[in-house]
């Protein structure tokens, strides 16, 4: 099986991130390589630019993809499941929560255009042409879409277009260019992608089971610690973890003092508070760590 990863600009350090937490180790390979191992025999690597993955995918160059939603929707259809899908759609399988940006409909701030209306008949520029003309039509309104590949946000100050759709996350761009945000056109964050055709693959679940995993640990930490066993009830109310905590006997409670091991996943911004908490109800020896990956 093989997955497409984006070779390099800012997605590629935080999917490389992803698989080595995952435990799907990429061989060291010489810079943009082509393809690359893992430490899984069946599961390879294709590097690829973040625009082409959808393409590699639905061509069948690769079963799965790790790109923007924006880049997939731009090259064809997504659906979020198998039973919606035609032979050339890409499943959505797994949001992997980086790579967040919108994309959005702007206009220069002081000009005519103020609602997405106002573009009847006017040019819209963006790189992606095909989600900018599924948009105009969801909306009714007609207006020209003209392709660049880069630097939109100029494009209306020099009489090339009225309007643009382009990525936005801080609004930084958009600011620097005087251009105010007329209309959200699509959300967008890195998603695991797959063909239809290989969505029942175990090896494709096996490796949805593990991407989940790790962001299922991410923003949790493992806390382990001893109670009075007489306070046990008290110690349980202050944990909000994940189900009930894990209690065990501790083995060398020799003198009888009632000590248990209680062991829990938590929120990571509810730890400083439960550790005040916890030591109020009797726990000591608290002991607070990371959790590498998190199967539920
Ligand atoms: N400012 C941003 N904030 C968050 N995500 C972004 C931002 N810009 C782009 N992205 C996401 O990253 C994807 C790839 O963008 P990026 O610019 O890193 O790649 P690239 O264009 O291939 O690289 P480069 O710009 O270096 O050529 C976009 O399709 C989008 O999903
Ligand atoms: O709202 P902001 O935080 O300002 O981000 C938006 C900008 O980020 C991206 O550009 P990128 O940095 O990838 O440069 P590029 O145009 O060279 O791809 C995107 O094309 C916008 O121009
Ligand atoms: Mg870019």
């Amino acid at each position: 099986m093989r997955i497409a990863v984006p070779n390099k600009g800012r997605l590629h350090d935080p999917t490389l991130s992803l698989l080595e937490r995952a435990g799907l180790h990429v061989e060291e390979t010489a810079d943009r390589q082509l393809y690359a191992d893992t430490v899984d025999p069946d599961v390879s690597i294709l590097f690829a630019r973040a625009a082409d993955i959808p393409e590699y995918v639905r061509d069948g160059a690769a079963d799965l993809g790790i790109t923007g939603l924006d880049q997939a929707a731009e090259s064809g259809g997504v659906v979020s499941s198998t039973s919606e899908a035609a032979d050339d759609d890409l499943v959505d399988l797994l949001d992997l929560g980086y790579g967040s940006c919108t994309l959005v409909l702007a206009a220069p701030e002081d000009g005519d255009i103020e609602r997405v209306e106002d573009l009847a008949g006017r040019t819209v520029a963006t790189e992606f042409p095909n989600v900018t003309r599924n948009y105009l039509d969801r909306v009714r309104v007609d207006a020209d879409v003209v392709t660049v590949t880069g630097a939109t946000e100029l494009t209306p100050h020099v009489d090339m277009a009225d309007a643009i759709v382009d990525i936005t996350s801080t609004g930084t761009t958009l600011k620097v260019n005087r251009l105010a945000v007329i209309d959200e056109v699509l959300a967008s964050s890195v998603r695991l992608f797959a063909r239809p055709d290989v969505v029942d693959d175990p090896k494709v679940e096996q490796v949805v089971t593990a991407f989940e995993s790790v962001l299922a640990a991410d923003g949790r930490r493992y806390l382990m610690m001893n109670a009075p066993k007489a306070r046990l009830d008290e110690v349980k109310d202050v944990i909000p973890g994940l189900g009930g905590p894990t209690v065990m006997n501790v083995e060398a409670d020799e003198n009888g003092n009632g000590m248990v091991a209680v062991h829990a996943v938590v929120e990571e911004r509810d730890v400083f508070a439960t550790i005040s908490e916890l030591k109020a109800v009797g726990a000591s020896g608290i002991l607070v760590t990371e959790i590498e990956r998190l199967v539920e």
